[in-house]
């Protein structure tokens, strides 16, 4: 399956650079001049887990394969996008198909880097952005609500279920509130996912600094950590100008780099958890001789779904997971001393996988 986070923003503020950081690479063309991206770059990105060295060391396995989490760097939006400035609604398309939006906001001065709308002010920034996404979503809702009404005179319950969500979302949205903010029922979680509208899709700011300021932030990042703990969003600081020269060092020198910008971890590494944390993701592990590895689950899965996420055999033939937690396995320096301890777990197709466990998964072929 994997999780998908669409980069989105205005025009100009770093969002390229933030993914060839992401993804070390120069894949997605970043410069000076608003527009520079019109088709996405899409990247996969290992999601840091220093557990998973720890396991990896204790049972002596030979390769070490991290989860991976796919970044999409998407064109700047302007006002006016939603009837087709700019880019327009072609791009749009491009956040629909992601899992949440990681919404990168210029926090940084400088006057050799145009800003579309001559000013540093992120807040009026994510307004902006919000705004559209806002329109885009009454203008699809409107016209899916008119694809449907033949079906509903007909009684088809999908589309009667569908009506009634794309209605609750656009009273919301007509009053000036995102579709997240909607209460949705638990019976009605997924038809509602289903409707991919954009504002459903939770939020990550990316707060872009100056070099200076990626330790501790600055005046602008501090108006986005306000506004997003008021919206119940996510917050980080990053400077994608120092994540891109970090991302090109070998890890010694980063760690050098780092000590001198006085950075605990890479923000990149904050980023991607952060983003990790707002999708709701947990990892389990997989452990032996030949490899440590991570997989990527929602919280709450069971046993046999999280099997399916290595192969669709390990979910359709699930019989059962042998389970050690994380910290059983490090404390007990293993899979054996864990056996002997009487902390090696055997589950079955009810247990809900958690965080850091490793399994090792029995089924039928
Ligand atoms: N933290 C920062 N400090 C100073 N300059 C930066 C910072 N981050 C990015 N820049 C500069 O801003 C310019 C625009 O960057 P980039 O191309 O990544 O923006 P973008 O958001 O992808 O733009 P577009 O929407 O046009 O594709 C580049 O010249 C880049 O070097
Ligand atoms: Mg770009």
């Amino acid at each position: 399956m994997g999780f998908k986070m669409g980069i989105v923003g205005m025009p100009n503020v770093g969002k390229s650079t933030l993914f060839n950081a992401l993804t070390r690479t120069a894949a997605a063309q970043a410069a000076n001049f608003p527009f520079c991206t019109i088709e996405p770059n899409v990247g996969d990105v290992a999601v840091p887990d220093k557990r998973l060295d720890t396991l990896a060391s204790i049972a002596g396995s030979k390769q070490i394969i991290p989860t991976r989490m796919t970044f999409v760097d998407i064109a700047g939006l302007v006002k006016g996008a939603s009837r087709g400035e700019g880019l327009g609604n072609q791009f749009l398309a491009n956040i629909r198909e992601t899992d949440a939006i990681a919404h990168v906001l210029r926090c940084f001065e400088d006057d050799d880097v145009t800003h579309v709308d001559g000013r540093v002010d992120p807040v009026a920034d994510a307004e902006t952005i919000e705004t559209e996404l806002m329109l885009a979503d009454i203008e699809s809702i409107e016209k899916r609500l008119q694809g449907l009404t033949r079906k509903v005179r007909g009684g088809d319950k999908d589309a009667v279920q569908q009506e009634r969500l794309l209605k609750a979302a656009l009273v919301a949205l007509e009053d000036g509130r995102p579709a997240r903010m909607v209460d949705i029922d638990p019976d009605d979680a997924k038809a509602w996912k289903m409707l991919q509208l954009l504002t459903t899709k939770p939020i990550l700011y990316v707060c872009n600094v100056d070099e200076g300021s990626a330790a501790t932030g600055n005046e602008f990042s501090a108006k986005v950590a306000a506004m997003a703990e008021a919206q119940g969003a996510a917050s980080v600081v990053i400077s994608a100008a120092i994540e891109e020269e970090i991302s090109q060092l070998d890890a010694e020198e980063a760690e050098v780099f780092l000590e001198d910008l006085s950075l605990e971890e890479p923000g990149l590494d904050r980023l991607i958890k952060a983003g990790y944390e707002l999708l709701k993701l947990e990892t389990y592990f997989t452990v032996g001789p030949k490899e440590a590895r991570a997989w990527t689950i929602r919280n709450g899965t069971l046993a046999p779904q999280a099997a399916g996420v290595i192969h669709g055999d390990f979910e359709r033939g699930f019989i059962r997971a042998e389970t050690i937690a994380y910290d059983d396995f490090v404390t007990l320096k293993g899979e054996s001393g864990a056996k002997e301890a009487g902390k090696m777990r055997v589950e079955g197709k009810a247990y809900t996988v958690k965080d850091g466990d490793v399994l090792h998964f029995l089924f039928n072929a």
